[in-house]
């Protein structure tokens, strides 16, 4: 019989007493519920002095912020436990600490990383991390690389290909990203002054195939273990410092998906910087974003390459030539799944606080319009762009 049960605060201490592998476990006293995503409950552990220590994190039976109705597996929290152990064994200075985890609570403590802040927020506030798009550049490259073909044995790849199956988390995003936004669904959430907007996107025949075939990838290339939710909420940064959380999207998929994540999360910035800085400040942030999305490709470009370089296992996908040939199609890989991050952000269920956050309505509605047509523009232009000038001089095109 499961022992799963919810926790109350009082049973989040108990367990981080037992199992948060600290030496004055009993100053553990008092836990809050902090949880500001949209699945699971998030407790900080505080001692006497209301120091926050550890974090324990639960998975619920369901989709938190739907509710009952929506169901969801249980089996997330091993997944977004062991994604978080590996990519931890590969980029540990990028990776949040896992302490301890258990499947059958669903449940895992893991270090705290309130000296940090998330991401999202900084950017919002037009704070900058001057290391922070390298980092991510780096971490990219040493979980995907060292997860692909390049570098594991074919039996292991294959092994983890299983272990690391996420049928239920993997069709969240099947459905948010690629079909809810181009359908007429009820989970869709846009404002009605975008109506016509989003009708021109749904006839749009090149745009369709384009998200056909991004799909289509997601579905079936597994080459890599991807982190599969790595947005800016997902990320924090302090100075000098960057950690990836959340990984209960983990599964085997293409690269692109995880930098197109990362990047259309900068993006996103970028379209509603205007709504959220004064105009000088918005015209800096946004010079700043597009250096970003450029420091992230090359980073993770440029580490990618020399990973293959130096470790690749696989002979034949060593061979002069083909590590070039491969990161071409991650690029146009990366800028369609990038694309298809502003279009469900900003027409599907799950929205930003980049740009939710804008007071000002019609501001609102200009920078999510934005978002909306940059997205449509990158998905269509990515297997014409080959480079990250030509990227970034797209983006300039688009407003
Ligand atoms: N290791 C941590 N240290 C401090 N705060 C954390 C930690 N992990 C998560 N949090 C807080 O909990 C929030 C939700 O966590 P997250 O993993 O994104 O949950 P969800 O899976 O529901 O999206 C984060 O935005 C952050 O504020
Ligand atoms: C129904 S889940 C919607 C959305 O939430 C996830 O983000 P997070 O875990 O950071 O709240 C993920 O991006 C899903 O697409």
């Amino acid at each position: 019989m499961s022992q799963y049960r919810t926790f109350t605060a009082a049973e989040a201490v108990e367990y981080a007493q037992r199992f948060g592998g600290l030496s004055d476990a009993s100053s553990l006293v008092k836990a809050e519920e902090v949880g500001d995503g949209n699945l699971n409950l998030v407790f900080k552990i505080f001692d006497r002095d209301g120091i926050s220590r550890v974090v324990v994190k639960q998975a619920l039976p369901y989709v938190r912020c739907v509710g009952e109705t929506w169901p969801l597996t249980l089996d997330r929290a091993r997944l977004e436990a062991e994604t978080l152990v590996e990519h931890y064994r590969l980029c540990p200075q990028h990776t949040v600490k896992v302490l301890h985890y258990d499947a059958e609570l669903a449940v895992m403590v893991m270090e705290d990383l309130s000296s940090h802040r998330i991401w999202r927020g900084e950017l919002a506030q037009g704070r900058d991390y001057p290391q922070a798009t390298r980092q991510l550049g780096e971490y990219l490259a040493q979980t995907l690389f060292h997860t692909s073909d390049f570098y594991l044995h074919p039996h292991e790849k294959k092994a983890r290909v299983i272990r690391f199956t996420n049928p239920e988390m993997c069709e969240i995003t099947e459905d948010l990203f690629f079909t809810d936004p181009y359908e007429n669904h009820p989970r869709n959430d846009y404002p009605a002054q975008l109506e016509a907007d989003v009708a021109e996107l749904r006839r749009d025949e090149r745009l369709r195939n384009e998200v056909a075939g991004l799909k289509h990838r997601f579905f079936s290339h597994a080459e890599a273990h991807l982190h599969g939710d790595i947005h800016s909420g997902s990320v924090f940064v302090a100075e000098g410092s960057l950690k990836a959380i959340d990984a209960e999207f983990g599964y085997f998929g293409p690269v692109g998906f995880d930098v197109g994540t990362a990047l259309g999360n900068l993006l996103l910035n970028y379209c509603a910087l205007p709504g959220l800085l004064a105009t000088r400040e918005a015209a800096d942030g946004r010079e700043q974003r597009l250096q970003d999305v450029r420091t992230l490709w090359l980073t993770f470009a440029e580490r990618f390459q020399a990973l293959a370089a130096e470790k690749s296992r696989d002979r034949t996908l060593a061979w002069s030539g083909y590590v070039d040939a491969y990161l071409k199609k991650v690029f146009a890989d990366s800028i369609g799944y990038c694309g298809s991050e502003l279009i469900r952000r900003t027409v599907g269920m799950s929205h930003v606080a980049d740009l939710e956050t804008i007071k000002d309505e019609a501001m609102r509605i200009d920078c999510i319009r934005h978002a909306l047509s940059l997205g449509k523009t990158l998905i269509v232009a990515a297997p014409h762009i080959d480079t990250v000038d030509t990227l970034i001089a797209r983006i300039r095109q688009n407003g």
